[in-house]
């Protein structure tokens, strides 16, 4: 029997590591693992990294993301990649251009800019860039509540700002606009997130909002749980319920990790599943 090279679904993130485990590329490949398809990383940064913080963080030299892109065009199949940390206008410069050069399926942007403990992971002036850059090769771009205030340059308080925004982002060329609602200072109990679809329909997908401090990747952990579902084939909108289901059950079933914003667990939606 001939055999099938490449068949087995492959993802790709590009982003920074977490030595801390709960988030970025780290996050990104317990997400993948736990949906069953193939992880593989580039590294555009490295953090030294706890749940109370981010200690430090240092760029890849950009020969090295090129290395790494080229590596992985010239082996894997990769069916669906998505970007997090990207640091700084350099280095989302550089990513962009490898996204351009080799087809690595859809594209998740996961505008990430800063950190639960605060740090900054996308410098000022390189939010431009993601928007000149990163946002037109993007399938779906997925900023929380504070990245798509820095977006459209202004605050966004109420349901039908937040759809205003999607809508401006739209404008700027990227198909589907995801705003997450991890951070959105609603009065009631829900979590509630923002899609807007290529084909200008759109929802709310809304959850009951956790009482908990232990939400460290949760950003990283739906947008890869979403390439991960795009790699196996399925619509964006299958994706992305699937995605909100997970997240959901990886925040309600802690773990106890570490002594700040505790990491999700990674297992919980397949053990639901299982039961
Ligand atoms: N306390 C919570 N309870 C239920 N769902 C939550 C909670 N916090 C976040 N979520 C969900 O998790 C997903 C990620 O949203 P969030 O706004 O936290 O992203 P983020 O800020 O990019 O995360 P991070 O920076 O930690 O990676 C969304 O689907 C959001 O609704
Ligand atoms: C490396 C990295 N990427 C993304 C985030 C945001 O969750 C983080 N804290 N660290």
């Amino acid at each position: 029997m001939e055999e099938q090279i490449n068949s087995f679904p492959q993802v790709l993130t590009l982003a920074g590591t977490d030595s801390g485990g709960g988030a970025g590329i780290m996050a990104d490949l317990k997400t993948m693992q736990s949906r069953r398809v193939f992880g593989t990383a580039v590294v555009v940064a490295v953090t030294a990294q706890n749940t109370i913080g981010v200690q430090r963080s240092m760029m890849m030299p950009t020969e090295m993301i090129d290395e790494q892109c080229a590596s992985l065009a010239a082996d894997f199949e990769i069916k669906a990649c998505k970007t997090g940390m990207l640091g700084d206008a350099v280095r989302v410069h550089c990513v962009a251009e490898n996204l351009r050069k080799y087809d690595f399926g859809p594209l998740i942007v996961d505008p990430v800019m800063i950190a639960k403990g605060g740090a900054q992971l996308l410098a000022d002036d390189a939010i431009q860039t993601v928007k000149d850059e990163l946002l037109p090769l993007a399938t779906l771009v997925t900023p929380n509540l504070v990245e798509a205030e820095r977006f459209v340059g202004r605050k966004l308080q109420t349901k039908a700002e937040v759809q205003a925004a999607a809508h401006e982002l739209q404008q700027l060329g990227v198909q589907n606009v995801m705003i997450k609602g991890g951070h959105l200072d609603l009065a009631t109990n829900e979590a509630a997130d923002y899609v807007l679809f290529a084909d200008h329909t759109d929802l709310w997908l809304s959850s009951p909002r956790i009482k908990t401090k232990r939400t460290h990747g949760t950003g990283d952990t739906l947008s890869s749980c979403m390439a991960a579902e795009l790699a196996k084939g399925a619509t964006l909108k299958e994706a992305v319920y699937t995605a909100k289901a997970y997240i959901q059950a990886a925040i309600a079933n802690t773990i106890q990790v570490g002594h700040g914003h505790g990491p999700l667990n990674h297992w919980a939606y397949a053990d639901q599943q299982a039961d």
